[in-house]
C-alpha cells in the first residue's frame, strides 16, 4: 500500500477540533523531521505548521494550503482505521488534504525546482477560521506565496477526476447561534410561562422565508439550522433554547441582506413571545473566488494530463476560508474527485484512496511545469 495511503489512515484516527489539532501537529512534525532538511525550513503557528522548501533559482513563492482539523461527528464507518477520538471524525476529508500535502513536500524536498515553495498546514477550517489570522501572521507575511493553491475532496466525482472554474467556487458563510430566554415551568401551566421551545420552532419556521421571499431569485442563498436544543424534561417548560446555524451566498450583498431579515424576524419573536433573543453571527467566511488567469492555466494543463478527468464544476454553497487567502493572492482552489457514495459532513464518508497517488503525482507535476 501506498505510504501516504497509511499517513492518512494515521491521520484519520486522531481527529481534532480547530485550534485543538496538538496531536496532528505532532504527526506533521514527527514526519517532516524525516525528510531531507537541506532546503526545508519550518515554523509552527498555534496548532498550524509553515514548510518552506527552498528553489534551486528562486524567482517567487508558490503556496500550497492543506487545512488539518476534524469534525464533531461520530464515525459510523465500521473501517479498521476508524476515528479513536469519541465524536470526532475527519468527514471532510482534511487527514486526505494533509496526506496529499505532506506527500507533494516529500517529493519537492528531494526533487526542488528553481522557485520556492511554501506549504501552510492551516488549522480550525471548519470553525472559527484559521486561513484569516494566518494570513495576518509575521509568521507567513514573512514567507507570503506568490501564487497559491488548495484542494477538497469531492465525494460525488470518481477518482481520477479534477473538477473547478475560474471565478466563483464557494459561498460567503456566517455562522448564526442564536439564544433564546424566557420563563420555565409546569408543563401544565403554560399561561405563566413563557415557553422558549416554541418561540424557537416559530423561528425556524419564519427563517424559511427569508430565501424564498428576500433573496433575489436570480441570486442564492442558504439559511440552515443544524443544532436545535432545549429544555430538561418531557413535563417542564423551557426557559432557553438555543438554535445554531450557518448562512451561505453568492453574493456578499445577499449575506448583508439574510442578516438583516434574521434580525428583523428575530425582532418580532421576541415581541411575539415576550422573551429576549441574543444573536451572534460567529466567524464568516469570503467566497472562494479562483483567479482566472491562474485557474485558465491549471485547467489547460489538468486536460493535457492522461490520468485526469477535467470536469468543469458549478459554484457550490460549502464555504472556505481558503477564501481569505484568495482574496490577497493569486491562486485557485480545485475539487479532487473521491468517489464516495456518502458525501462530506457524513458519518458513513469513505473516500477512495485511489485519489492520494493521482493527487501527489498530478501536484508535483503541475508545480515542477510552474516553477522551473
Ligand atoms: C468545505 C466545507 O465543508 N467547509 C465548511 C466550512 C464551515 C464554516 C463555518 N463553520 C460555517 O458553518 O459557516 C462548510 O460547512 O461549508
Amino acid at each position: 500500500m501506498n505510504r501516504f495511503v497509511d499517513i492518512r489512515r494515521d491521520l484519520h484516527q486522531i481527529p481534532e477540533l480547530g485550534f485543538e489539532e496538538v496531536k496532528t501537529q505532532q504527526y506533521l512534525l514527527n514526519y517532516l523531521s524525516e525528510l531531507p532538511q537541506d532546503r526545508l525550513t519550518l515554523k509552527k503557528w498555534h496548532t498550524g505548521i509553515i514548510v518552506k522548501i527552498r528553489g534551486l533559482n528562486p524567482k517567487r513563492t508558490i503556496g500550497w494550503r492543506t487545512d488539518i482539523d476534524g469534525l464533531p461527528i461520530t464515525e459510523n464507518t465500521n473501517l479498521p482505521f476508524s476515528s479513536k477520538h469519541e465524536g470526532r471524525m475527519h468527514a471532510c476529508g482534511h487527514d486526505f488534504h494533509m496526506s496529499i500535502a505532506l506527500g507533494v513536500a516529500t517529493h519537492f524536498a528531494a526533487n526542488p525546482i528553481n522557485d520556492d515553495l511554501v506549504f501552510i498546514f492551516q488549522p480550525a477550517e471548519e470553525g472559527p477560521g484559521g486561513a484569516e489570522p494566518m494570513m495576518a501572521s509575521e509568521e507567513l507575511r514573512e514567507w507570503m506565496p506568490d501564487e497559491i493553491y488548495a484542494l477538497h475532496i469531492a465525494p460525488e466525482h470518481p477518482a481520477g477526476t479534477i473538477a473547478t472554474k475560474p471565478g466563483l467556487l464557494f459561498a460567503n458563510t456566517s455562522e448564526l447561534f442564536i439564544d433564546f430566554k424566557g420563563k420555565g415551568g409546569h408543563a401544565a401551566y403554560p399561561h405563566e410561562t413563557r415557553d422558549m421551545i416554541v418561540a424557537a420552532s416559530y423561528f425556524v419556521t419564519q427563517l424559511q422565508s427569508i430565501v424564498s421571499r428576500n433573496v433575489d431569485p436570480l441570486d442564492s442563498a442558504v439559511v440552515t439550522i443544524g443544532k436545535m436544543t432545549g429544555g430538561t424534561v418531557q413535563n417542564v417548560i423551557a426557559d432557553h433554547a438555543r438554535l445554531e446555524g450557518t448562512i451561505r451566498t453568492l453574493s456578499p450583498e445577499a449575506m448583508n441582506k439574510v442578516k438583516s431579515r434574521v434580525q428583523s424576524l428575530l425582532k418580532g419573536i421576541e415581541a411575539s413571545f415576550e422573551c429576549e433573543a441574543e444573536i451572534d453571527c460567529g466567524s464568516g467566511y469570503y467566497q472562494v473566488f479562483n483567479n482566472p488567469e491562474v485557474t485558465e492555466r491549471f485547467i489547460q494543463f489538468a486536460k493535457e494530463q492522461p490520468d485526469i478527468q477535467f470536469v468543469q464544476s458549478r459554484e457550490a454553497m460549502t464555504g472556505e476560508d481558503f477564501g481569505f487567502m484568495l482574496k490577497e493572492i493569486p491562486g485557485m482552489m480545485f475539487w479532487l474527485g473521491v468517489g464516495s457514495e456518502y458525501g462530506l459532513h457524513h458519518a458513513k464518508l469513505n473516500p477512495n484512496e485511489t485519489a492520494i497517488e493521482t493527487a501527489i503525482s498530478f501536484i508535483s507535476r503541475y508545480f515542477t511545469a510552474l516553477g522551473n
